[in-house]
């Protein structure tokens, strides 16, 4: 099944899905979407032709408004918008982010306010369906004169310059449109501005990062349970008339996620052990902020994916040039803003809860550092020692970068984008903290692996756990071996990150 463009409502889950080729992206055959592209971009060719003054098309860019281009010079205009632009820099997105970002920019233009050709819209299609990818520069837009920079990127891959990926290998644009069989795009006027005065980088890396996010916060509470499981906790720390006192949803879900996995407690009056330490008694409130966040920030994030969100907009309707900023990524910006602080607070929980959990003197009877060596080599054997000195580090530059980047707007363009919204940098950093609180999950998932097993041998044994969780367990175990003699972790480590990424580990009840 296509993702339609052009009849409906965006969800973060399509551009998801078309960023791992889950799904193909394909414009709407409604005949009155194509209509009112077609409307948009007649009414604009014939106001030039009957008014010959548009901003962007017979004016230079931004703060340059004022000057004045001469109509023969117009066409010529969209080139060169995209080649003063190409001054990116940085590593370039990866494959996935890169359709993402295509998606992001087509489910804008397909809005229809932006007085874009057919052609155009076809040609973004082509380069979705062909897996054509410009490589784009991460760094260079300030992220509210759209992201121009790393747009202009793809505004020119469009039109034959530049370098893509296409058939594993890079190449230049013109290069692999002739072996798709497509034309390189000749920019109508309007055009240039209207594919790179967007946050269309912002937003399809947003839907990513808050896919991811949304796993985690499943994925950390799972973790959660299985730690308060091998260290022998209390899990009456989250029972259903407890949470019932405090009524926020997301936190709710939380606990409730945990009782799942661990049982309804039924322990009497007082129980053997009153109280654990914070990152297992409070993990629902930290999760749960998490989870509360998400539907809101889901929200904004939809919004911004199914908004016109550049300048000019065209009404093909009322016939009019509405000059506005719908490229500032405020929305974004708070999300990814918002977002990277909430998931770097998860890695922080994990990783105090490794802490823990290695340390014989909070662990309620494990072995130092979960090592799982006995006989005359246990004393040469350091167990998780390393992991978790690891882990800290993962999650001390986690936490390093949550550093708000929406407050460090900078007047820019002479001072025509003197506020601007720094969404792309702060999404960057949310895939950034991200990652790392992916590594600190995957550090967990050996330690609670690890840590299981040797409660088990333990004269009390383990609690029970409940179906959902038990299976977890038996596909942990079956892909995590039990550490009786120090390994490099480091594969094994990358291949459990990994699959957190791929959805692997997906925690569906
Ligand atoms: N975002 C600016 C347009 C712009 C385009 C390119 C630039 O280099 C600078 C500014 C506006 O619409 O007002």
């Amino acid at each position: 099944m296509h993702i339609p463009f052009g009849e409906r409502r965006l969800t973060i889950e399509d551009i998801a899905a078309m960023a791992v080729q889950g799904r193909q992206a394909a414009l709407s055959d409604a005949p009155a979407f194509q209509a009112r592209i077609n409307r948009g971009a007649d009414f604009l060719q014939r106001l030039l032709a009957e008014d010959g003054v548009i901003y962007g098309v017979t004016t230079g860019y931004g703060d340059s408004c004022t000057v004045a281009v001469p109509v023969e010079l117009a066409t010529a205009l969209p080139r060169q918008l995209y080649t003063y632009h190409g001054c990116g820099y940085g590593a370039h997105f990866d494959a996935a982010q890169t359709r993402a970002i295509l998606a992001a920019r087509l489910a804008s233009l397909s809005q229809g306010y932006s007085g874009v050709s057919w052609g155009l819209l076809q040609q973004l299609q082509a380069f979705l369906q062909h897996d054509i990818l410009p490589l784009i520069p991460q760094e260079g837009s300030v992220g509210a004169s759209g992201d121009l920079t790393p747009l202009s990127y793809v505004a020119a891959a469009l039109c034959g310059e530049r370098d893509v990926l296409y058939a594993g290998a890079v190449m230049p644009a013109a290069d692999a449109l002739a072996r798709a069989g497509l034309q390189p795009l000749q920019l109508r006027p309007k055009e240039g501005l209207a594919i790179m005065n967007g946050t269309a980088v912002m937003t399809g890396l947003a839907c990513l990062v808050w896919q991811r996010a949304d796993r985690l916060s499943r994925l950390a509470t799972r973790i959660t349970a299985l730690a308060v499981a091998a260290i022998d906790g209390n899990p009456q720390h989250f029972d259903e008339t407890l949470f019932g006192a405090k009524p926020h949803p997301g936190q709710q879900a939380a606990a409730a996620r945990l009782r799942a996995d661990l049982g309804e407690n039924k322990a009497g009056r007082n129980d053997h052990r009153l109280q654990d330490r914070y990152s297992l008694r409070c993990a629902p409130h930290v999760i749960g902020v998490l989870d509360d966040a998400l539907p809101f920030l889901r929200g904004m994030i939809e919004n911004e994916l199914n908004s016109a969100n550049d300048n000019p907009l065209v009404d093909p309707d009322g016939e009019r040039v509405l000059h506005g900023g719908h490229f500032y990524g405020g929305h974004i910006a708070f999300a990814m803003d918002s977002l990277k602080n909430l998931i770097a607070n998860v890695a922080d929980l994990l990783d105090r809860q490794m802490a823990l959990l290695v340390d014989a003197r909070y662990n309620n009877g494990l072995p130092a550092n979960l090592s799982g060596a006995s006989g005359p080599t246990a004393a040469i054997n350091h167990g998780l020692k390393a992991l978790q000195i690891s882990a800290s580090a993962w999650t001390a530059e986690a936490l390093k970068n949550t550093m708000p980047a929406s407050v460090f707007s900078r007047s820019t363009e002479c001072h025509n984008q003197d506020k601007v919204s720094m969404g792309t940098i702060a999404a960057r950093d949310a895939l950034r903290v991200l990652q790392l609180t992916e590594q600190v999950a995957a550090a967990m998932l050996i330690s609670v692996r690890q840590g299981l097993a040797l409660r088990a041998q333990t004269a009390a044994g383990s609690m029970p756990l409940q179906p959902g969780a038990d299976a977890f367990v038996a596909r942990l175990n079956a892909a995590i071996p039990f550490i009786a003699d120090d390994v490099a972790l480091e594969p094994l480590l990358r291949a459990l990150v990994d699959g957190i990424q791929t959805g692997l580990w997906e925690t569906h009840d």
